[in-house]
């Protein structure tokens, strides 16, 4: 039976760490959000670069002024455009009336362009035009709109490969990756899996009538050892089916999403290397154990959930 340690993390702005790896970023991120360079994450999916973005925005010289996020992954080209510059009356049809754009609602303040991969080069070559002149017109206005924005960008592609296939502009990625940041992934911040799941069992159980206050050995050890390709998004999403599909105070093996399961290969590539080690060292578990890092207990379920016994 698996309790809850109680692990008390560091907020940032609404992301929670307890990792040092996490801790060191954000050092290096409080560091560079006092200035104006513009910044670059790049995370996978779900590791928290809205979090991220919006505590740069919080802890810079301009946090009293707007911040405005928009995901460039979910907007039409059209759309887009009209999002970030805005339109006059009859730009469009549909355009019934003026529209102020976030590059004039955030003037002074931070915008933040989430995937920024999925940006049509024709806004690509708009927003540089921004970017150096630090003026723009909205869609069909002939006015030019002075701003004074601080760009934080996200991907969780390289773009120096979507530079080299040409579907992104070079001069842009400079413009905008004056300071890149690698966000780690889940996996890479000890001791931020365990503490996020009682994080997000807590608020579940305050939420809902079923109250969880532990996970037998077998469901703690899967979810301990799995490598939430989904990041935090992927956890926060297992700990509500396991929190709703199962019943008591105990969450069990039977409760894990199938997902968790779905690790075949690198199942049949364990058995192999245990099967070996086994016979290296004439089945001396101790020994075992040792070569491979783990304790004899998680040696011991190893061998059982592969028939190795
Ligand atoms: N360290 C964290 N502590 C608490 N909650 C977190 C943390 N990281 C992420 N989350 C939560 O996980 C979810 C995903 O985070 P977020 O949207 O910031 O990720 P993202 O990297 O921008 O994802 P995507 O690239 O898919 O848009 C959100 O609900 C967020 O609140």
């Amino acid at each position: 039976m698996k309790k809850n340690p109680k692990l008390v993390p560091e907020n940032y702005s609404g992301l929670l760490t307890v990792s040092t790896q996490m801790k060191q970023f954000v050092h290096k991120v409080e560091r560079v959000a006092k200035t104006n360079a513009s910044i670059l994450v790049r995370g996978n999916t779900g590791t928290g670069k809205d979090l991220i973005a919006r505590h740069i925005h919080n802890i810079s010289l301009r946090s009293n002024q707007s911040y405005k996020a928009i995901n460039c992954a979910t907007l039409t080209g059209e759309l887009m455009t009209s999002e970030l510059f805005g339109h006059v009356k009859g730009a469009y049809t549909g355009a019934i009336s003026d529209r102020k754009g976030l590059l004039q609602l955030t003037d002074k303040g931070t915008l933040f362009l989430d995937e920024i991969a999925e940006m049509p080069l024709d806004i690509q070559a708009r927003l540089l035009r921004v970017l150096q002149d630090k003026e723009f017109s909205p869609v069909g206005s002939s006015q030019t709109l002075k701003t004074d924005i601080r760009l934080i960008s996200a991907t969780h592609e390289s773009l120096r490969a979507l530079v080299a296939q040409k579907k992104f502009r070079e001069d842009l990625m400079y413009r905008i990756r004056v300071i890149p940041l690698f966000l780690p992934s889940l996996v890479e911040r000890t001791g931020d899996v365990e503490m996020l799941l009682w994080h997000f069992i807590e608020k579940l159980n305050n939420e809902n009538p079923r109250k969880v206050i532990a996970f037998d050995e077998d469901s703690y050890e899967v979810l301990m050892n799995y490598e939430w390709p989904g990041n935090v998004r992927e956890l926060q999403n297992t700990c509500e089916y396991m929190h709703a599909i199962g019943e008591g105070s105990t969450v069990t093996i039977d409760d894990l999403p199938q997902d968790l399961f779905e690790l075949e290969f690198e199942e049949n590539d364990e058995k192999m290397k245990l099967a070996k080690l086994m016979q290296k060292f004439n089945g001396k578990r101790s020994d075992v154990a040792l070569e491979m890092g783990c304790s004899r207990a998680t040696l011991w379920r190893k061998l059982k959930q592969h028939q190795l016994t």
